[in-house]
């Protein structure tokens, strides 16, 4: 539980004005706090930020001037309170100025380990609704083995849509899911990437449940389940049988590798991981950056990632936005007959919800809930104001830091290897340094990455570039409308 601290400290600043976020129709006065207290947060720490560590925390209630919130793990609600708790209680207060305290705890699991099987209990249906599940989880069959994190059962084939951005993932997935126990291993380790809510998870659970249909023993865990899973492993005396139950399995599937830390559970990883490949089983990882930019792994593990079939996922198109909206609203109208979202309405959300999957299903659920709780039909008044906080200033495009390189070289005619050299001539100073501005700004790259990638200069040095370049760009007009076309070459 964290308490309101002193006076004095502040985290509210750069609020925005509450009139810009409206609650959809329907949701109770709770519920639009909670919203903008949701934006607040992605406007001051950033969409990254904000995917990784707030995007599965829920409220559960507010009483007494105690706002309770859960998450699904031990992990995220102690990185949420060692890192965000104050952050996060002045944010609440500043929309409720009596709320006393906040309580994040960890919400009941949704599998509950057994013996041999799990079960997956409630899950989320397409919108927001719980729906029970009986399908059986895919976890290693040995007593001893790992119970593996929760399976979605949206999240199938079937499902899944596929467009130019996922082919490539698309088809890797299908063919280690369809692969025979004596077939030869393809691609190992399979590394798939891509930007937050593109449908990593989707694909990797999508294997896994089609790899538990087969007779091979399949394991989906999530990097945070794997290093609980070590570390109270070591606490009981057991890490010896838990190393030989990962070993056991026929093919692994780690989701969310940037979040793998410690050392020991790194190496225990790096360990699993070879003795899994030398042996001819599968691995399959999942992570938001390509192994060369995991840069909390060490070197080893960093390259034996990037020796399989490593994927990128691009950014969903407007196509297959809509048809993941389609494929939800029917998944929805299972157990909601009366659900209905017209046409232009689902055209609409494809065209302005642009950022990733879980925004689109954040979209619907919204509009399910007007649906259910004032039984009227779905508008496009409605539909605007359920997706307001969904669409993003800045919808940035994923931009590399090659692309930047180029354009800037192409722009001031200086060569990009000139750029990377160590030549320190005015004419090719300043692109080098403006290039670095951009790779800051319009990358979520650290300084030590792009110093790496601009021929190993220290971070330093990108420091000193991005400040000098700020404050030139401050005084300097030309300078300044300079970096914007470039900005603008780079992003549209
Ligand atoms: N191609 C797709 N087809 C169908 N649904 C998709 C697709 N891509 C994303 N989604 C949906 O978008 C939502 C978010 O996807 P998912 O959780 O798989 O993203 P992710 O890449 O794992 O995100 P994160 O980086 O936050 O872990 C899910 O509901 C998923 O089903």
């Amino acid at each position: 539980m964290f308490k309101a601290p002193e006076p004095g400290s502040d985290f509210t600043s750069n609020l925005i004005p509450q009139a810009e976020v409206t609650a959809p129709a329907g949701a109770s006065v709770a519920d639009g706090r909670w919203l903008r207290v949701k934006q607040r947060l992605r406007a001051e720490l950033g969409e990254d930020i904000f995917a990784s560590w707030f995007a599965r925390l829920d409220l559960d209630s507010i009483t007494l001037g105690t706002v309770r919130m859960s998450v699904p793990t031990r992990f995220l609600k102690s990185w949420l309170q060692s890192h965000y708790a104050e952050r996060v209680l002045a944010t609440w207060q500043s929309e409720d100025e009596t709320i006393k305290q906040i309580d994040i705890v960890v919400r009941s699991p949704v599998i509950r380990p057994a013996i041999a099987k799990a079960r997956v209990a409630e899950q989320p249906a397409a919108t927001g609704e719980r729906r029970s599940a009986t399908t059986t989880a895919p976890t290693a069959a040995s007593g001893d083995a790992p119970t593996g994190s929760p399976l979605d059962p949206r999240f199938v084939f079937e499902n899944f849509l596929v467009g130019r951005a996922n082919t490539l993932a698309h088809a890797a997935a299908k063919q280690v899911a369809q692969a025979r126990r004596q077939d030869a291993v393809l691609f190992n380790p399979l590394y798939i990437h891509s930007g937050v809510g593109l449908g990593k998870t989707h694909l990797l659970q999508a294997i896994a449940w089609a790899i538990s249909a087969q007779d091979r023993k399949v394991l989906y865990l999530t990097a945070e389940k794997f290093m609980y899973g070590f570390v109270s492993a070591l606490k009981t005396q057991t890490a010896l049988a838990f190393k030989e139950a990962l070993r056991g399995i026929d093919v692994l599937i780690i989701d969310d590798l940037q979040f793998l830390q410690g050392k020991s559970t790194q190496v225990e990883f790096g360990h699993t991981l070879n003795a899994l490949v030398d042996s001819g089983r599968q691995v399959i990882v999942a992570a938001d950056r390509p192994p060369s930019d995991l840069e909390s792994l060490d070197d080893r593990l960093r390259s034996r990632l990037a020796g399989g079939l490593v994927v990128e996922m691009g950014a969903l198109s407007e196509e297959i936005r809509l048809e993941i909206l389609k494929n939800r609203v029917n998944l929805a109208r299972t157990h909601h007959p009366g659900f209905d979202v017209p046409a232009p309405i689902l055209t609409f959300i494809a065209e302005t919800v642009t950022h990733n999957g879980r925004d689109l299903d954040g979209a619907l659920n919204r509009l399910l809930a007007h649906s259910k709780l004032t039984g009227g039909p779905v508008t496009m008044d409605i539909a605007e104001l359920a997706v307001r906080d969904l669409i993003r200033p800045q919808d940035m495009k994923r931009v590399k830091i090659e692309d930047i390189q180029r354009t800037v070289a192409r722009h001031f005619n200086v060569s990009r290897s000139d750029m990377l050299s160590s030549r320190r001539t005015a004419n090719v100073v300043r692109p080098r340094q403006i290039a670095m501005y951009l790779a800051k700004t319009l990358t979520l790259r650290s300084l030590p990455e792009i110093g790496r990638r601009f021929g190993g200069r220290d971070h330093t040095t990108v420091l000193h570039a991005v400040r000098k370049i700020e404050s030139l760009a401050d005084r300097d007009r030309t300078l300044a409308e300079e970096i914007e076309i470039l900005k603008r070459m780079l992003v549209e």
